[in-house]
């Protein structure tokens, strides 16, 4: 570790290594800063803006370069940034996201006596004591703790049931360094609220807020232990998902000791294979799953990496349903094959007899979409599909996605034209329209919103980081697969499960003002006048007539919000790159259209 000042001899080692870690963050991020600055809006000013576009490339690269340099010397929570920025596989650039991917596995392994006595320390107890055998071997090591394989004294055995579990522990003096990279982080994000290009879109002190309500979560163990528990609880009668045991005996806020269910990686192709399932089969199922926790549930794994879900062929009895290859932890097949449904709603797809089980493990980061991003989202769902350019504009504004101040009337009109140009189009027909024209009306659209005061709200950084994780093991495990497929049916059923919802909300919507009303398609107009003059009532049968037909036109709720998620992404993170922020615009463009148009063909 580099530069230690020389009149802070006073100060104990510890706080001056604290102290060289906080430096450096900050000599990192300052120097970044200024060439960025130097770069984007100096050299711009002064009409060398050639230059700033020609050298932006190699810039990335040499910052993702230093920044994998720095976060593989820092550890801690450099690692964890380094992940974030790796997710988010749709805004930023493959020279970043390339670079930092494999972070977390170059983490070194701290060495087994000194995880043994913080673990006696936490339990109280000899290791040999509480385990019958604990494996000296990390399976894993990462940058706040690592797990080592180990077996249940008799004891706990017979309490729980277990035999082989899974025992997690923090990195010896890691509540130090995550207070030290929070304090680093805070100052950074402070210097980030000065720089308009910023803070226009992003409120970077809050980011770092929430990245450090997060990562003071995770070092709490017992933390994890109850959010594993209360998403097990949700999933409980889902014949898809399986949660590993606590074994709360053995557990502290730095230890964690869990039942072992290793199974096959999500995207280790041959092991699915082997084991006779289809990895094109599992891609649906998990984003469903996905789905499911994002937006019915609204309580979801934030870390959907392939590293935390296994996929655990189902057995009935002795054998397995898929292929002969026995795994350690294979599910037994849940109960009968009708299981009610959990929060998930739909009971048929929840207990449907898939040859597998998805095993989550790691629970350190959990994400919560309010009810109030939820009934946002809803919101813009609902402008969306009654093709209400301006009502979907105030949408993104309830939801704090534009700044109250924001002029929008060049916005309206871009969606104006959208609707008017894509308007008749299913989506068969979508895909036949060339890219070149998708493109074009993107850089128009593209730019119209990047002149707008957009912004990341508050809860979005981890959706955001939900849904690229999602969309990147589902790709992994099927190349052709199209997240916004999968979507489609997921809709028709959350839309069914939400009528009641949609109902009032629509009619709520539409008798806000006549000025509302008269935006809204012919259909919704009239429905919006009964209300008014209150010849409806919510539940009759006309309404729900008309709510039928509506919601064959609404068939497309996650397209939306998928759709908000890569809007807000490509706008708010991607800054001025054009080419890039077109193509996150022109894929953002998709779903949406598939969201507003399917409907006018009658499906
Ligand atoms: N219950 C379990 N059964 C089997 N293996 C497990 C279990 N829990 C953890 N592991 C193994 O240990 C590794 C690290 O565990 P986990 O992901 O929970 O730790 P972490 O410190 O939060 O790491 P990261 O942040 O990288 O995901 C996992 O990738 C997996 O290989």
């Amino acid at each position: 570790m580099s530069t230690v000042r020389p009149d802070r001899g006073d100060e104990v080692p510890a706080a001056r290594v604290a102290r060289a870690r906080y430096n450096r963050i900050l000599r990192f991020a300052g120097w970044n800063l200024a060439v960025t600055w130097f770069f984007e809006l100096a050299l711009p000013r002064i009409g060398l803006v050639k230059i700033a576009e020609r050298t932006r490339t190699r810039r990335m690269q040499k910052f993702a370069r230093k920044f994998h340099v720095l976060a593989v010397d820092l550890g801690g929570l450099m690692i964890k940034v380094g992940q974030f920025m790796s997710s988010r596989l749709d805004v930023l650039p493959p020279e970043i996201t390339k670079e930092l991917e494999g972070l977390q596995d170059e983490v070194p392994a701290v060495p087994f006596e000194l995880i043994r006595r913080l673990a006696e320390a936490e339990l109280g107890v000899p290791l040999a004591e509480a385990f019958a055998w604990v494996d000296e071997t990390p399976v894993a090591a990462a940058s706040l703790g690592q797990a080592h394989r180990a077996r249940l004294g008799p004891l706990d055995a017979a309490d729980t049931g277990l035999d082989a579990v899974v025992l997690k522990v923090q990195r010896p003096g890691i509540d130090e360094i995550v207070r030290v990279d929070l304090a680093a982080l805070r100052k950074v994000g402070g210097w980030l609220s000065h720089v308009r290009l910023v803070y226009s879109r992003v409120d970077a002190p809050a980011l770092v807020e929430e990245f450090a309500a997060t990562s003071l979560e995770e070092i709490d163990y017992l933390h994890e232990a109850r959010s594993s528990v209360q998403f097990a609880e949700i999933f409980a009668n889902d014949a898809r998902v399986n949660v590993p045991e606590i074994v709360w005996e053995r557990s502290t806020r730095r230890v964690l000791t869990l039942e072992d269910v290793t199974a096959i990686k999500i995207t280790d192709h041959e092991g699915l294979l082997a084991a006779g399932i289809d990895p094109a089969e599992v891609a649906p199922v998990f984003a469903a799953v996905m789905f499911d926790q994002l937006f019915t549930t609204g309580f979801f794994h934030a870390d959907p990496h392939p590293g935390n879900i296994f996929v655990t062929p189902r057995v009935v009895g002795a054998a397995l349903v898929a292929g002969a290859v026995p795994v350690a932890g294979a599910a037994p097949v849940a109960g009968a094959a009708g299981a009610a449904s959990g929060a998930q709603g739909d009971a048929t797809d929840a207990a449907v007899e898939h040859p597998f089980t998805l095993t989550f493990i790691d629970f350190g980061m959990m994400g919560m979409v309010p009810p109030s991003t939820r009934a946002g989202l809803r919101k813009m769902l609902i402008a969306a599909a009654s093709r209400d350019g301006k009502g979907l504009v105030d949408a993104a504004r309830n939801l704090g996605v534009l700044l109250p101040s924001a002029d929008t009337s060049e916005l309206e009109r871009a969606m104006t034209q959208l609707f008017a140009r894509f308007g008749g189009m299913g989506f068969a027909e979508l895909r036949e329209v060339d890219p070149r024209e998708f493109r074009e009306f993107a850089v128009q659209f593209g730019d119209v919103v990047r002149a707008l005061p957009f912004q990341l709200p508050e809860n979005f950084l981890l959706i955001i980081r939900a849904m690229s994780l999602t969309s990147g093991v589902a790709s992994a495990l099927d190349p052709a697969f199209n997240l916004w497929d999968s979507v489609e049916p997921y809709a028709q059923r959350l839309i069914r499960e939400e009528r009641g919802n949609v109902v009032q909300d629509v009619a709520r919507q539409a008798a806000e003002s006549a000025r509302v009303a008269l935006r809204l398609p012919g259909r919704l107009d009239s429905l919006a006048t009964q209300f008014e003059e209150g010849t409806l009532s919510v539940q009759s049968p006309a309404i729900e007539k008309r709510v039928a037909r509506l919601e064959r036109s609404i068939g497309r709720v996650v397209s939306a919000i998928v759709f908000a998620a890569l809007l807000v992404a490509g706008t708010v993170l991607r800054g001025d790159d054009v080419v890039f922020g077109t193509v996150v615009m022109a894929v953002s463009a998709l779903p949406l259209l598939h969201a507003l148009f399917s409907g006018r063909r009658g499906r």
